[in-house]
């Protein structure tokens, strides 16, 4: 891998899409075609269309490892078709969320294990992990009323999960967190957007200074 992988992770509503969308806005120019921006699940037609059977509302029947399931299925071909190839040529990828989400919302949320979704994802990664992952954290109740708040029409299946839920997949993002101090950098959040995004930009420079503005 000779290109940059960087993520965004953190709880439903914690603002790393927002926070991500200004990044971007600041390092484009510089970057130009270098960069590569992209979500999970989704990033290509085949994944964005799991994505659709995921998160849709209706399908309140799927089984946990079902969902696990299709989340690394998705993974797998994103990777192949998008991720690699990009950093196979060099280039920055910049994703929002990875293999750490299915950590904690499957590992955790749904309670099949961190230990068993690591084993699971590890044949559909083949090993391929972020360089630099942002976590953005937020208490849970912030993040669900931002939700309810400001995005009451885009609610997904797995937003409208109980409460407890929401609360075991930020515990385990501060234990992946707390687990691995080098790859994933906790960024504060509950602070004014301006401050998110300033110190999600410092985070970065600091690993890649050449991205400096
Ligand atoms: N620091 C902040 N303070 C207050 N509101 C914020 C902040 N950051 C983001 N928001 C608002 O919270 C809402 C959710 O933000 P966003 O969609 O970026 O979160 P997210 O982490 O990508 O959520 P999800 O993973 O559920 O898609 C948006 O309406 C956004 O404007
Ligand atoms: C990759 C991934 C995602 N999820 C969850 C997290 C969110 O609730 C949705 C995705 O919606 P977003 O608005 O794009 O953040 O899916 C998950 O449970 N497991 C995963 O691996």
């Amino acid at each position: 891998m000779a290109g940059k992988f960087i993520t965004f992770e953190g709880p439903d509503g914690a603002g790393k899409t927002s926070v991500l969308n200004e990044i971007i806005a600041k390092i484009a120019p510089k970057l130009g075609a270098q960069l590569v921006v992209t979500r999970e699940p989704g990033g290509t037609h085949i994944a964005e269309a799991i994505r659709n059977v995921i998160l849709d509302t209706e399908n309140t029947d799927m089984d946990p490892r079902t969902e696990a399931l299709l989340f690394a299925a998705a993974r797998r071909q994103h990777i192949t078709q998008i991720i690699q190839p990009a950093l196979d040529t060099d280039k920055f990828v910049f994703c929002d969320r990875f293999v750490d989400s299915s950590v904690a919302y499957q590992g955790a949320g749904r309670k099949i294990g961190a230990d068993e979704v690591w084993q699971m994802n590890k044949f559909a990664t083949e090993g391929l992990m972020p360089n630099l992952t942002l976590y953005f954290d937020v208490p849970s109740e912030v993040g669900l009323t931002r939700i309810q708040n400001f995005r009451a029409d885009e609610i997904n299946r797995l937003d409208q999960a109980s409460l407890s839920f929401h609360r075991r997949v930020r515990e385990a993002y501060l234990t992946l967190q707390n687990k691995y101090p080098e790859r994933i950098v906790l960024i504060d959040a509950t602070q004014p957007f301006e401050a998110v995004v300033a110190d999600a930009m410092q985070a970065i420079t600091h690993q890649y200074p050449e991205l400096n503005i």
